[in-house]
């Protein structure tokens, strides 16, 4: 008897060892293909399992998408990690996406580094729906004009330091190099400081080891930069993007584990949050006391952003439940996320770009000379009249346009589904709930199932490609030129041009919020820089510059320039 058993367990161990290994490899495949299921049919490149097109993203950086726009056409697919996006590289598609489909794509995709940081998640970029509607209508007549134009002056006393901070940088080096980005960053960073919190940081005039606000800054910079898209993110990211269900429980380990990249950013982001905090409940107990005190003068004067959300939540009931202490937060922070990194590239890579190119310097240069003496300040009107070359048009800036198009700050923009769409000729949809099977009673397991509906449930995300459209020869003859001139309202190519051809500020009802304050700040640095200085590219930098794809492009090794003071005349 007892030999039969051994026998049959022996004969039967094999057997349940073949099966559990099928189940295991069931369930890996399906998982693993479940979301690639419901977009087979758009073309892209074979994906890896687990990596997908991870690997092509980190042999080619962001040039991957023209390259695969080039072999796949206007409509293709590419896996991050799991998660496959389909990726629009087409005009007319993008105005699909963007405009004329709008209320069956009318939010963001979650990525990976952004899951799980409330103060990253409950602003505008990536609440959903009516909750988004109704905070962007709240906050968006402070990007009007009128608005915009009452903050020159204080953007203009933060050009004025970081133009003297580039005199002492240059004078300080025996070449006379100054790394640009740096500066630039600092000045967007402090302009936003202002506009958005009320708070001089004062960044530009400090030394590098700095007060405290240029350790809340160091920390924001921390904290953006952790946000990569690829497998170079902390663990927790990296394991986001192969393996979403695993992304949270990894989250909530490693940030136990000192020194992990996990524990670096929690730490960061928590005393983030908790300076953001402290300075909304500052602003918060201030009102408080100037109304009690009858000092109704100062509250009604500040023009920040912060204050302005601050009041419209008093006025109305609504907006108090809408707009949540952690909303404002959320809100005001991400002024300093999307508003410092972006505007400081594009500033820097204009500056870059002139430096390079000495007959679209001296166009501009006597455009600037042309508008009045040396610290002439501009008002809104004159920047949008008095720069044609600067600012050809309202709202139409060549030579900064130009320099969004050779560099894209935002080479991709993403949006998700919550209807299902008829886009370039393929099905796309609604949502990917393949994975909702959850067999009752399986403990830890059942935890793990329910997450993976959370994630599949999310729609097909469908991303649009600026950076690929900047690219495109139809669209820009010669794409690796640097002419202004090819966005001049009179000239041909600009005519022909189709109007979603150049979208760096993305498209339709969820387009950038922060355009018009972004083109304002960058206008009037380049006038005041261009009054004092001109720059040349310094030998002592890599040509063409190094870029890194986190959240956004930046500069790898930043723009160093050498720079030459103009004088009070000027040749
Ligand atoms: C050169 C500078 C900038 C560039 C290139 C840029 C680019 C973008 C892009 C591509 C989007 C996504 C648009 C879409 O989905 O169609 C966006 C959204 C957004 N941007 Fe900007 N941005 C810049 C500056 C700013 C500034 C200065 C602010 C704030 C002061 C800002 C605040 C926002 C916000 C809040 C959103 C989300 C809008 C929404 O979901 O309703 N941006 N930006």
């Amino acid at each position: 008897m007892e030999l039969a058993g051994a026998i049959g367990a022996e004969a039967w161990l094999p057997c349940a060892t073949t099966v559990a290994s099928c189940v295991i490899g069931v369930f890996f495949l399906l998982y693993f293909y479940a979301p690639h299921w419901g977009v087979r049919a758009v073309p892209g490149p074979p994906a890896l399992p687990v990596l997908g097109h991870l690997p092509l993203l980190a042999r080619h950086g962001p040039d991957v998408f023209c390259l695969l726009a080039k072999k796949y056409g206007s409509i293709f697919r590419f896996h991050l990690g799991r998660q496959p996006l389909v990726i629009v590289a087409d005009p007319e598609l993008c105005r699909e996406v963007g405009i004329k489909q709008f209320k069956s794509i009318p939010n963001r995709s979650l990525p990976a580094p952004i899951a799980g940081s409330p103060l990253h998640q409950k602003g505008l970029f990536f609440t959903r729906d009516e909750q988004w509607s109704a905070m962007r209508n709240t906050i968006i007549s402070l990007y009007q004009p009128s608005h915009l134009a009452g903050l020159i002056p204080t953007m203009q006393l933060c050009i004025e330091r970081a133009a003297n901070a580039i005199a002492a940088a240059a004078a300080a080096q025996d070449h006379g190099d100054v790394d640009f980005s740096d500066i630039s960053l600092k000045l967007a960073t402090d302009i936003i400081g202002q506009a958005a919190f009320g708070v001089d940081f004062g960044l530009v005039a400090v030394t590098a080891s700095g007060g405290e606000a240029a350790e809340f800054v160091r920390e924001h910079v921390h904290s953006t930069t952790s946000l990569k898209m690829d497998l170079s993110a902390p663990l927790s990211v990296a394991l986001g993007l192969v393996a979403p269900p695993l992304q949270r429980p990894a989250r909530r380990l490693l940030r136990r584990v000192p020194w992990t990249a996990d524990w670096k950013v929690a730490r960061t982001n928590e005393r983030l949050r908790a300076r953001v905090d402290e300075i909304v409940a500052a602003r918060a107990r201030e009102r408080d006391r100037d109304r009690c005190g009858g000092d109704g003068g100062r509250e009604g004067k500040r023009k920040d952003f912060l204050s302005a959300v601050l009041d419209a939540r008093e006025r109305s009931e609504a907006l108090r439940e809408l707009l949540t202490p952690d909303h404002v937060s959320a809100l005001t922070y991400e002024h300093l996320l999307a508003g410092s990194a972006t505007t400081a590239f594009t500033l820097s890579s204009a500056v870059y770009l002139v430096a390079g190119h000495p007959e679209v310097e001296a166009k501009l240069l006597a455009e600037v000379d042309g508008f009045g003496p040396r610290g002439s300040v501009p008002t809104a009107e004159d920047l949008q009249l008095r720069f044609p070359y600067l600012d050809q048009a309202s709202r139409a800036t060549p030579v900064i346009k130009e320099a969004m198009r050779f560099y894209t700050v935002s080479p991709l923009i993403a949006r998700v589904t919550s209807q299902q769409v008829e886009l370039g000729g393929y099905t796309l949809p609604k949502v990917q709930t393949y994975f909702c099977i959850s067999p009752p009673g399986v403990g830890i397991g059942m935890a793990f199932v329910l997450q993976l509906t959370v994630h599949c449930g999310q729609g097909t995300w469908l991303w649009m490609a600026p950076g690929v459209l900047a690219r495109d020869a139809a669209s820009f003859p010669d794409p690796g030129a640097f002419r202004p001139e090819r966005f001049d309202p009179a000239c041909e190519e600009q005519r022909r041009r189709h109007p979603c051809a150049h979208i760096p500020f993305g498209v339709g009802p969820r387009a950038c919020v922060g355009q018009r304050f972004a083109l304002q700040e960058v206008k009037l640095s380049m006038v005041h820089l261009y009054q004092r200085f001109f720059f040349r590219r310094s030998p002592r930098m890599e040509s063409p510059p190094e870029l890194q794809f986190g959240i956004v492009l930046s500069f790898k090794k930043g723009i160093k320039l050498i720079v030459i003071e103009r004088g009070d005349t000027v040749a």
